[in-house]
């Protein structure tokens, strides 16, 4: 199993879509607005792509339609076949042998933005995507628009469908099938996806199959990529500058290329922190947890959920924490990591804070800030002939309010709780 976090940071509302081509997985399509974040549970041997609508909207009859990405099911799930939009998708395969692989993919178009960041780290198993605005430097003849808004980029197979673009007849091998001018854009921006047939280099990634990934729409401010020179109808007069322009360019593509490889090398060291910055929490093996509570020797208390120990973090500071650990839970695992992720995003003094969690197939555990003072009812009443008086007694319930408040109100702004 592994997890797929999928998170908007776009400035709009995405609508994603899961089409899976073995064992469905819990939706296959719905709504993110920007700065939302969901979580699904990949089964193993489960092999799908992920993609996202833009501009949806329920048209006069009230059938449900998107300017990019339509699945074309009249609804916001995406049941029954698929037909291939002119849009960025990302490939999985989930532990298929004993690995994942997985592929950001521009074969047929680009539409938004998007980065995958596995949870674990290699030479073959590194955050990557394809993160510039690519509906801008789109060749005039394959833009598509929304009224005056550039909204995709159609791939040039799917525009000319010549032979020469989709690499058919003469083309079919990896010896004919050359990149154009076409998928140049696309390669010159995004070397790590894949954007036309043989393009095989660099574009699968594989790893561990425990990897959790997170995908990111709109992952972050998004590099001006120089316009392609063949875009738009200047092209006598870039003919008369072409040396010129051709050496500038050759500069700009070593730059473009220095950069990226600096960028990637960066990103290899941080797909950890980029897991922890969409549920926000660092993840512990049964085996951690075991020694976390000194095999769960200090118990805390018992509650509806599970039974509450004592433990200490395993890191330098040694800092007292509890750890619940969820009884033997039938229940859904991605209710249980959503919820993480929208407790994640909680902070305020009132609320006790998570560190971090353990999901380990049936084996669930929270872990969070030890009460010293253990649960207020008890607190309460066991103080309550001696040190409670009516302002402690008032003190705490503004407090128990302030906290509640802000779930209600403020920590919902910040998309805590719209998971
Ligand atoms: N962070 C904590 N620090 C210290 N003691 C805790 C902490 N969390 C829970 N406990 C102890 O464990 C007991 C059980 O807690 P738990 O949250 O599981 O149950 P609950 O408060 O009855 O609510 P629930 O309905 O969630 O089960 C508490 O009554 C308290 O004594």
């Amino acid at each position: 199993i592994s997890i797929l976090t999928i998170e908007n940071k776009c400035n709009q509302t995405v609508w994603p879509v899961i089409f899976s081509w073995k064992s469905q997985l819990t939706t296959t399509g719905f709504t993110l607005r920007r700065g939302e974040a969901r979580a699904l549970q990949a089964p193993s041997s489960w092999y799908g792509l992920i993609s996202g609508r833009t501009l949806c909207s329920n048209d006069s009859t009230g059938n449900f339609t998107c300017a990019t990405g339509d699945c074309e099911s009249n609804t916001i799930e995406c049941l029954g076949s698929y037909g291939w939009s002119k849009v960025t998708y990302v490939y999985f395969r989930i532990d298929y042998g004993g690995t994942n692989s997985h592929i950001i993919s521009l074969e047929h178009g680009y539409n938004l933005p998007v980065m995958v960041a596995p949870s674990q780290s290699s030479p073959t198993c590194f955050s990557s995507g394809c993160m510039a605005d690519l509906n801008r430097t789109c060749p005039d003849n394959l833009k598509i628009f929304d009224g005056a808004k550039p909204t995709s980029c159609s791939s040039a197979c799917k525009q000319s469908r010549t032979p020469e673009d989709c690499c058919t007849n003469y083309f079919t091998s990896k010896q004919n099938c050359k990149p154009t001018v076409y998928t140049q854009n696309f390669e010159l921006a995004c070397p790590y996806a894949y954007s036309y047939p043989y393009n095989d280099n660099n574009s699968t990634f594989t790893c561990p199959n425990s990897t959790n990934y997170v995908i990111t729409f709109c992952p972050s401010s998004i590099p001006d990529i120089p316009r392609s020179s063949m875009a738009g109808g200047k092209e006598s007069y870039v003919r008369k500058l072409g040396p010129i322009l051709g050496g500038i360019a050759a500069v700009a593509l070593i730059i473009i290329i220095v950069a990226i490889v600096v960028v990637v090398r960066r990103r290899r060291y941080s797909t950890d922190e980029n897991i922890e910055a969409a549920i926000m929490l660092k993840r512990y093996s049964y085996e951690n947890v075991k020694d976390m509570t000194n095999s769960f020797a200090h118990v805390l208390g018992k509650g509806g959920f599970g039974t509450v120990y004592k433990g200490k973090l395993p890191d330098a500071s040694g800092r007292d924490i509890a750890l619940k650990i969820l009884d033997d839970s039938k229940g859904n695992g991605e209710d249980f990591i959503n919820e993480l992720a929208s407790m994640s995003r909680a902070s305020h003094v009132n609320i006790v804070s998570l560190f971090g969690f353990c999901y380990e197939g049936s084996k669930r555990a929270i872990v969070y800030e030890f009460m010293p003072n253990g649960s207020l009812d008890k607190y309460i009443s066991q103080n309550m002939s001696t040190k409670m008086d009516w302002k402690n007694l008032y003190n705490i319930a503004v407090g128990v309010a302030r906290g509640l408040e802000y779930l209600h109100n403020s920590c919902v702004s910040k998309m805590c709780i719209s998971i």
